[in-house]
């Protein structure tokens, strides 16, 4: 499977087209919603998100609620798009030289891609730049990650996300009794915490931030249950799944680092502390006694719960302006703003559990016999049985 996206931040609309879903898969546009709005919420979000009611269009490739096989378009419209015509150009400016110069932004803005995407395409304008490497996009990754954990929950394989810091206030509650649990708490969660003491504590760091022109960033945890065993490879560097999990991870907006189960503290611990013993009984087959590594060993799934992290650093667009320099006079400024997020790690959190749900699903629809859903699920199914009898 594959998908591309297309869209600008201020342009009329987000785009993307899915392409390799087995057809008969059932598919509606509400499903879809739900993901879009669950990636709206989160305290420390900015005026943005008022304006935008993100909802999906499903253009092609489903038909009565059906997937066809063929390749699906769906299209998030953007609601801001109004006021911005004329800056995107779809609308004649009128403005003297004087005003045309202001209207060029020559300022890079520090932790954005504005002034690297400026030099590598030869763009003057840096609007140019930020339309595009605008974090918006992950609206439609989002939607091609609603129609992946569809694909992933036909199969019995359930993925779910919480955030466990933000700010250097830390969750301590990583336990829950089923993924249904966690997933209801960080629902109702502001930040989608498990812990409510943290929580509020998290909410304040927000807060406090924010009142002094700041942002902070935390780390979001991707938890999927039911994934069967083998799949990925070790035989070649891109086929291994915790590769491509890693890069996914590392694909989104602000994101600088990855984790598999017990992560970093691996480098900390004796390899008896690290690995996870195997176990085997008749009714389950194969397990793990513990999952420190996070459900992948040699880029393959265990059949254990998957487990991954990802830090997002703050969000660089300070009301607390940075020192940069204008490109055309070379002289340093301190940049002021209109509008930013100041904490998008709980929205993030779904970004990460889309870009995850879409890396397995792919992963397994590359493996297996895919081209219709009820022969994939057997399919499926069929692996699983055959490793418990392995
Ligand atoms: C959901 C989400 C919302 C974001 N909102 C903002 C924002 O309002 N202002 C901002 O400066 N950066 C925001 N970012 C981060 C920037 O998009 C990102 O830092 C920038 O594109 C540079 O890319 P890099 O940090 O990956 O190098 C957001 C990121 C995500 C994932
Ligand atoms: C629009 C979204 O996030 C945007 C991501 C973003 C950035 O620089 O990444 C900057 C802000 O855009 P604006 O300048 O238009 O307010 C955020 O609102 C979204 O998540 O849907």
């Amino acid at each position: 499977m594959r998908y591309l996206t297309a869209g600008e931040s201020h342009g009329p609309q987000l785009t993307t087209i899915v392409e390799g879903l087995p057809a008969g898969m059932p598919l509606e546009a509400e499903e879809i919603n739900q993901e879009l709005s669950r990636r709206q919420k989160g305290h420390g979000r900015g005026r943005r998100m008022q304006i935008e009611k993100d909802t999906v269009q499903i253009l092609s490739g489903v038909r009565h609620g059906y997937t066809l096989g063929s390749p699906v378009a769906l299209v998030v419209e953007n609601n801001d798009w109004k006021h911005w015509t004329k800056i995107m150009g779809a609308e004649p400016l009128d403005l003297g030289a004087e005003e045309e110069v202001k209207r060029v932004i020559s300022r890079p803005r520090p932790g954005h891609a504005d002034l690297n995407g400026a030099l590598k395409y030869g763009h003057r304008d840096m609007r140019n730049v930020l339309e595009r490497s605008s974090a918006r996009e992950t609206t439609v990754r989002v939607a091609a990650g609603a129609v992946a954990k569809k694909l992933l929950s036909l199969l019995g394989i359930k993925v779910a996300s919480h955030v466990t810091e933000i700010g250097g206030v830390k969750s301590s509650v990583h336990s829950y009794n089923s993924i249904e649990e966690l997933q209801e708490i960080t629902e109702n969660s502001p930040v989608r915490c498990l812990d409510p003491v943290a929580e509020k504590e998290m909410m304040k760091a927000i807060d406090d931030a924010k009142a002094n022109g700041d942002s902070i960033g935390g780390i979001v945890e991707v938890i999927v249950e039911g994934m069967p065993p083998g799949v990925g490879s070790y035989v070649h560097y891109d086929r291994k799944l915790d590769a491509k999990l890693a890069s996914a991870i590392i694909s989104i907006n602000a994101f600088k680092g990855v984790e598999f189960g017990i992560g970093f503290e691996a480098a900390r611990k004796p390899g008896s502390e690290v690995h996870d013993e195997i176990t085997w009984n008749e009714k389950d087959g194969y397990s793990r006694k513990t999952n420190r590594l996070g459900g992948l060993e040699g880029g393959m799934s265990t059949g254990m719960p998957i487990i991954v992290r990802g830090v997002m650093k703050p969000i660089p667009t300070l009301y607390k302006p940075l020192q940069s320099v204008d490109i055309e006079s070379k002289e340093p400024f301190s940049a002021s703003i209109e509008r930013s997020d100041s904490c998008a790690v709980p929205a993030a959190a779904v970004v990460a559990e889309s870009v995850i749900a879409w890396e397995l699903a792919s992963a397994i629809v590359n493996q297996f016999y895919s081209d219709r859903i009820d022969t994939l699920i057997e399919v499926v199914e069929k692996q699983r049985q055959y490793a418990r009898e392995f």
